[in-house]
């Protein structure tokens, strides 16, 4: 007769079985020692803060792929982004992200970025996408000159400036503006209001023991999230502005016909897909749009201008471009952001800084199907996590050249047809497949525009040679 513990020890031989044939399968990888056993390793260098160094030195010397834990492999192959986020069939966003999600009374409200049910992810994406293609950033081309040419003007007032703050203040009163037509005024009180950025700099500095360890992180949130409510000049601004816009909105019945900012553009979704956007979530996209929009932006530029101040051929090589594109009256100034999308040089330094800037210091985990798959010829069994490192996959010698070790925008325009469309595939600057940056267009003309309008009216210069950044390529 089939009993409970007869039952119970068929269960146990199966689930051994299962872990020996998963262990078989991975056991060929290679790997830290310790990697076959416990996520010690990884955690380890991701508190150390150099995982990523760590890895590329572990891809670098023993090919593709790597195990980094008993169940986490890292996919080094460039050529093989596009198959770690497929979108058929999808692979799921791995543990890690759950240290993201942002919760409000033990709901998640979190922006696409922290929603786990990919269903709902693609409804939402697929009702406010519309709102974030190049053609729609043209209309806040407004918002984006008023921004670019308040930063202009207080860099110009300026002898020495610490452009790391300035590119933060101006990466939030412009993220501020394309959100609510207003901002925080960052840049007129030439100060971090309310402590906002160093706020978002502790919440980043233990980035990495959030990552480390997420499960706990959000059992920690979410449990925080009954106790402890929003707080933050940021987060009440953001609710202020929400609930006073929805209030409006709501006694007006309507929504305005053209959307005049992305909150309208939230609110619309909502008041059309009610049971799809709460209240809530509202909220929670204006306020992690803010967050993945500004510091992202700044952070990226930042690291641009550094490496053009490093490397004078670049740059001078840039600036005559926008000289001579002046000089052809082919750019006026404020430059529209048509006119800059015809400088090829100035493209190929906007991409050049995304490859290089490092921007992600994790690998972004995804989770293998039902049936496995294969990655360069390994086959990896359901229920693995599988995931790309921006270190090593944009310092990919195959992809990028030899010397995809230097900042070299000349890459992009020597590379043939077929060689840049790899390279712009390969790169996960902005991510890849279903969870792709959805602010992307965004990114790329604030970028260009404060980057074209800062070489075209400033003699900008190293204050001081010795002073290095860190993180990043190099
Ligand atoms: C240079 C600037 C930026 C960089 C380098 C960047 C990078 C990224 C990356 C790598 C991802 C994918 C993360 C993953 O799959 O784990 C992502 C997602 C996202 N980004 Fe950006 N981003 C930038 C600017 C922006 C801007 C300006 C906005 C908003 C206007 C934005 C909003 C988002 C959102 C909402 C997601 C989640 C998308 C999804 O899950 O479907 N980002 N970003």
């Amino acid at each position: 007769m089939f009993t409970l513990p007869l039952a119970a020890a068929s269960l146990g031989v199966f689930l051994v079985f299962q872990v020996i044939l998963i262990e078989r399968r991975l056991a060929t990888i290679p790997g830290p020692f310790l990697a076959k056993f416990t996520d010690y390793w990884k955690v380890y260098h991701l508190l150390k803060g150099d995982y990523g160094e760590a890895l590329y030195w572990w891809h670098e010397h023993h090919g593709p792929m790597i195990r980094t834990g008993p169940r986490h492999i890292s996919v080094g192959d460039a050529n093989e982004v596009s198959r770690v986020y497929q979108i058929k069939p999808l692979l799921h966003k791995g543990n890690m992200y759950k240290g993201i999600i942002g919760w409000f009374k033990g709901k998640n409200v979190a922006g696409l970025e922290g929603m786990f049910d990919e269903v709902e992810h693609a409804n939402v994406k697929r009702v406010i996408a519309p709102a974030f293609t190049w053609r729609s950033v043209l209309n806040y081309e407004s918002h984006i000159d008023h921004s670019a040419g308040e930063l202009i003007q207080n860099l110009q007032n300026r002898d020495i400036v610490d452009m790391n703050e300035w590119l933060s203040y101006w990466a939030f009163d412009s993220m501020n503006n394309i959100a609510f037509s207003s901002d925080l005024g960052f840049m007129r009180q030439a100060t971090d209001i309310g402590g906002t950025l160093s706020t978002i700099r502790a919440v980043t500095s233990i980035w990495m023991y959030i990552f480390a360890f997420p499960t706990v992180f959000m059992w920690f949130a979410w449990a925080a999230s009954f106790v402890v409510g929003p707080s933050g000049k940021l987060v009440s601004m953001c609710l202020n502005h929400v609930n006073s816009r929805m209030d409006s909105r709501e006694k007006q019945n309507q929504v305005t016909g053209k959307e005049e900012d992305l909150l309208d553009v939230y609110i619309k979704a909502r008041q059309e897909h009610q049971g799809l956007i709460s209240h809530e979530r509202v909220i929670g996209m204006t306020f992690t749009t803010l967050l993945a929009g500004a510091d992202t932006t700044a952070f990226n530029l930042s690291w641009t201008v550094y490496y053009l101040l490093k490397n004078p051929a670049t740059l001078h090589q840039l600036q005559t471009e926008l000289d001579n594109a002046l000089l052809a009256e082919a750019l006026s100034y404020p430059p529209t952001l048509r006119d800059l999308s015809k400088l090829p040089y100035l493209d190929a330094v906007v991409k050049e800084g995304l490859r290089y800037a490092l921007l992600l210091q994790l690998n972004m985990d995804r989770v293998v199907p039902n049936g496995g798959m294969d990655i360069c010829g390994h086959h990896i069994p359901a229920g693995t996590t599988i995931g790309c490192h921006a270190r090593v996959i944009h310092l990919d010698k195959g992809v990028y050249g030899e010397d995809a070790q230097d900042f070299r925008p000349e890459r992009w325009l020597e590379a043939s047809g077929e060689q840049r469309k790899l390279m712009e595939r390969s790169g996960i600057w902005f991510g890849s497949g279903k969870h792709t940056c959805i602010g992307q267009h965004f990114a790329r003309a604030k970028t260009m525009k404060a980057l074209a309008m800062m070489f075209m009216k400033l003699e900008i210069s190293d204050a001081d040679e010795t002073a290095k950044m860190v993180s990043g390529a190099k």
